[in-house]
């Protein structure tokens, strides 16, 4: 196994209580572990009794035979990726699908689902996950509005979640795989905010400092029932780097893995630019503004998720 210089421990994320009444000291909790870490747990987020049933649904998707699950293969980002084994040789050892914006029928239809034949009632299943995934997301969204001393309503004012870009991604990861420790590379999620969960096998990790030449590791252990919520690069951009999109991965543990990743990102056409919260004259805006669709694009360009 590949082994590299670095420092490893093992951490204990703020968590976030999505269903309480007191919505300034939830909004400076976030403020705090968005500043800090960059990724939270999330409970009482009301998925509680859905995320059994997402699991289940996701592992019978990547127990379908290979052949049908290449007929769903990955186009304009949605569909199937196989294990590839030119990744698995870097340290990308995982199979995913996405889901792409249910929203707005031209980029709905552009989605690939198994026939009913196939799995029975999977795709109202997912749709339905889907939906109520966007749901936790947007009143999250309110509150970090509010941690940032903005109007609750303000990413929805600014046509950001409108017609919600939002990508669903299940992921597995099969098992001892490969020579390599990673088997979901390190990386920072592109936009928004994601809602990740996964099934309590362990391997998530971060380092919170991007910058550091022995990087510092961290282990993310699985709070059962929680969501873990990490920030984007394009919520980075929209707060001045005060909010940290946090770089992670996932180690092989030697045992299989599924996780579900919910990216809330921004319509395309919304256009992402400092916060008037976020900068001042002595702490300008480091980065131009920019429409998010030209960002998102020219990020999967570069590094294909
Ligand atoms: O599988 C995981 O736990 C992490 C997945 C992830 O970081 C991603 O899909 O962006
Ligand atoms: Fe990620």
């Amino acid at each position: 196994m590949e082994r590299r210089k670095e420092i490893l421990t093992t951490l204990n994320l703020p968590i976030i209580d999505l269903s309480s009444p007191h919505r300034l000291s939830t909004a400076l909790s976030i403020r705090q572990a968005c500043t800090e870490y960059g990724f939270f747990y999330l409970v009482n987020h009301g998925l509680e009794n859905d995320l059994v049933n997402a699991f289940h649904q996701t592992k019978k998707f990547f127990s379908l035979p290979l052949q049908e699950k290449m007929k769903l293969l990955r186009n304009e980002n949605r569909g199937y990726s196989p294990l590839d084994p030119t990744l698995v040789s870097k340290g990308d050892s995982k199979e995913f699908y996405y889901i792409g914006p249910l929203a707005d029928l031209t980029s709905a239809n552009l989605n690939q689902w198994p026939s009913e034949e196939v799995l029975k009632n999977w795709r109202p299943s997912m749709e339905s996950l889907y939906w109520k995934l966007f749901g936790v997301g947007k009143k999250l969204l309110s509150l970090i509005a509010h941690s940032l001393n903005m109007d609750e309503d303000f990413f929805e004012k600014i046509g950001a979640i409108d017609k919600p870009s939002a990508f669903l991604r299940l992921l597995h990861y099969p098992g001892e795989m490969g020579p390599h420790e990673e088997i979901c590379s390190a990386h920072s999620d592109f936009g928004t905010l994601t809602l990740l969960l996964t099934d309590g096998v362990p391997g998530l990790q971060i380092c919170r400092d991007k910058s550091k030449e022995a990087q510092v590791w961290e282990d993310v252990s699985c709070m059962e029932g929680a969501f873990i919520v990490n920030i984007g690069d394009l919520m980075e951009r929209w707060t001045n780097c005060l909010y940290r999109s946090t770089m992670h991965r996932v180690i092989q543990i030697g045992k299989e893995r599924y996780s579900i990743a919910f990216f809330l990102d921004p319509h395309p056409d919304c256009v992402v630019e400092c916060l008037e919260s976020c900068c001042s004259e002595s702490c300008p805006a480091r980065f131009a503004p920019i429409r998010s669709g030209d960002y998102l694009t020219e990020r999967f360009k570069i590094q294909p998720a």
